[in-house]
């Protein structure tokens, strides 16, 4: 696969019967992909365009209100992070302010009462996410030639998934960071963009631009399918430039993994084959506050940022 091509699979025949080479032959490049980059593109994946597009309007309109219409809806704390509106602190060097929802329904959201229309919006395109990542989660699980429904079975609580809608300020002269490059600490991310661009991925060590196209899911494999497979499968790396002269909105949707799952590399890819795990086991929420303080108490040095390498087994 070319440095600069990440693949775009078209997921319509996980939705319904009937199509077995369509399958096999996404199969076969969602598993290359995953084991090269951590990352690929999705189409036809069932939710509409014209909800999509909805999404980002709403957002533009949400985030150019003054701070404080958007403070309105600020949570003043929560768990794991406060939901409704927040900006990334000003020492921060991530540029960014964002709206975080958790499932409809679990009583922790504080969602927009403008723009009007915003909160079903973001319900709706919360419950497709859902699907979409149980759906996601699947193919990797047959990629990974798990036996049938292992990984839903092991990551079957939804409460813990949250989305974030993102709106990145433009850049200045001197600077355009709008995300820090990072691994997710979560199962699967999915993310769409809207036309600004910026989001990129890195590949043995070279930055890759993910461009947008209007409709496209991104899939970004995160810390936990890395550590599941014994690092079989890769948790991206990526990062947000930001552009010159123009916001960008995104949503990044984190299928989670409940607090108290244990998190270890399955013996399917260790000791079945032979291999030493590549991780010592964790509980996830040790590794979700370790990832927290990385935030708000931010290490001087950039070596002593958590991440999935703290649990790693050197020897
Ligand atoms: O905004 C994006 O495109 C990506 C966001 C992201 O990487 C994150 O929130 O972890
Ligand atoms: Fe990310």
């Amino acid at each position: 696969m070319a440095n600069s091509s990440i693949p775009t699979v078209d997921i319509s025949p996980f939705l319904r019967q009937g199509d077995e080479n369509g399958r096999k032959e996404a199969l076969k490049i969602i598993g290359q992909a995953c084991s090269e980059y951590g990352f690929f593109k999705i189409v036809n994946h069932g939710v509409p365009l014209e909800l999509m597009r909805k999404a980002f309007e709403h957002s533009r309109t949400f985030f150019d209100y003054p701070d404080e219409e958007k403070h309105k809806c600020s949570a003043a704390s929560g768990a794991p992070l406060p939901a409704g509106y927040s900006r990334q602190p000003a020492h921060s060097p991530d540029k960014n302010e964002y709206l975080l929802v958790f499932p409809p329904g679990s009583g922790f959201n504080v969602y927009p009462r403008n723009p009007p229309g915003y909160r079903e919006v973001i319900e709706e395109i919360f419950s497709h996410m859902t699907k979409i990542g149980s759906v996601v989660e699947n193919i990797i699980n047959e990629c990974l030639g798990l036996p049938p429904n292992f990984l839903k079975e092991y990551n079957h609580d939804r409460s813990w998934d949250f989305m974030a809608a993102l709106r990145y300020f433009p850049a200045t002269e001197t600077e355009n960071n709008g995300i820090t490059e990072h691994e997710d600490g979560n199962s699967i991310t999915l993310v769409f963009q809207d036309e600004a661009g910026g989001l990129e991925l890195r590949k043995n060590g070279v930055w890759i631009p993910v461009p947008p196209a209007e409709g496209t899911i991104v899939v970004n494999i995160s810390d936990v399918i890395q550590v599941l497979s014994n690092n079989k499968f890769k948790s991206a790396t990526h990062r947000v430039v930001r552009q010159e002269g123009k916001s960008r909105h995104s949503y990044a949707f984190f299928y989670n993994l409940e607090g108290d799952k244990w998190v270890e590399p399955l013996s399917q890819f260790a000791k079945d084959i032979g291999e030493a795990p590549k991780y010592r086991g964790f509980q996830f929420k040790e590794y979700q506050q370790l990832r927290l303080r990385n935030k708000t108490h931010p290490p001087s040095k950039p070596e002593d940022v958590i991440h999935i390498t703290h649990y790693a087994i050197t020897n």
